[in-house]
């Protein structure tokens, strides 16, 4: 029996709907909502990230500025240019795409956007709140997952949750936002012996570490929901997955399509975080 398929890109769109009402009200009270991008370089597919991010700010109604910057700046430039954002108060979510160029610090220029306005919820101080369950800017690609399980009524609370990957933007962070919803959660990684092994003991199996179609179907219990993060752009042009799809979705009871999964979602919570960030600064007044 093939899986389910959670249809990410319908979700996001539906809950960019629920986001344009609430840009909306603030609307109505005067505040449209602001997001800055700051892009270093020509990376282009950090360009086409950040296109997407402005096409759907400016459908739901949010104000969309790219400031672009040289591969070249020093990291005092760019700096400079985050002070002055964290300042515009026509702008309630800033963010920096990543990755920088080698010559530029990654945590030097997170930690100087405001936490007020760290809509990708990269800032220690933010990273921090999540860990202790206080509400905060949510991490928008471990967010955006959680919301594809909720939606599907797919039960967290007692689940094993086993998850490949532990970077700081998606894997460990996932993991810690599994574990708030009471799940008991496994982290797999580059210097785990056993993974098919941990991996096939999964009920939530998420898959985030850049190695098109690693997880075929003998990593996955027959049933088990998994989630695919992987963006991996193969010589055809074609975009793949993490999760061998034709394989897995022969055993698992729910998969993530690449693209049109997790993606879509990443982007919606984006949308989340700039709005929650301007009804902050509404409720403050
Ligand atoms: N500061 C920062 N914040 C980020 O959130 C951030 C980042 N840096 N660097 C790169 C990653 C990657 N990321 C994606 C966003 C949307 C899709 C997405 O919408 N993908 C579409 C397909 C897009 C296509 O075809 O190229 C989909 O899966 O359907 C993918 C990847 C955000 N990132």
């Amino acid at each position: 029996m093939a899986a389910e398929l959670i249809k990410g890109m319908e979700i996001a769109q539906k809950k960019r709907n629920e986001i344009k009402e609430r840009v909306n009200v603030l609307k109505s009270q005067g505040v449209t909502p602001g997001l800055a991008v700051i892009l270093v370089g020509n990376n282009p597919a950090s360009r086409s990230y950040v296109t997407g991010k402005g096409k759907a700010s400016e459908e739901a109604g949010i104000y969309f500025e790219l400031i672009e910057m040289p591969e070249t700046i020093t990291q005092e430039q760019l700096l400079q240019e985050i002070d002055r954002i964290n300042e515009d108060a026509r702008i309630h979510g800033l963010l920096v795409q990543l990755p920088l160029p080698k010559h530029i610090h990654e945590e030097a220029v997170i930690e100087r956007i405001s936490p007020e306005k760290d809509v990708d919820g990269f800032h220690p101080i933010n990273i921090g709140r999540m860990m202790i369950g206080q509400d905060t800017f949510l991490p928008c690609t471990p967010h955006g997952i959680i919301e594809l399980v909720k939606e599907k009524n797919i039960e967290i609370s007692g689940k094993h949750v086993v998850v490949i990957g532990r970077s700081n933007i998606v894997g460990k962070p996932v993991g810690q936002l599994f574990l708030n919803e009471h799940a008991t959660v496994t982290y797999c990684h580059s210097r785990t012996p056993n993974v098919k092994e941990l991996a096939k003991q999964a009920d939530i199996l998420v898959v985030a570490i850049g190695k098109a179609k690693f997880v075929t179907a003998d990593y996955v219990k027959e049933g088990a929901v998994v989630i695919d993060v992987g963006v991996n752009r193969l010589e055809t042009g074609k975009l793949c997955g993490d999760v061998d799809f034709d394989e897995v979705e022969q055993v698992a009871g729910y998969i993530t399509p690449v693209p049109k999964g997790v993606g879509p979602m990443t982007i919606t919570m984006l949308l989340h975080n700039t709005v929650l960030s301007a009804e902050r600064t509404v409720a403050s007044n």
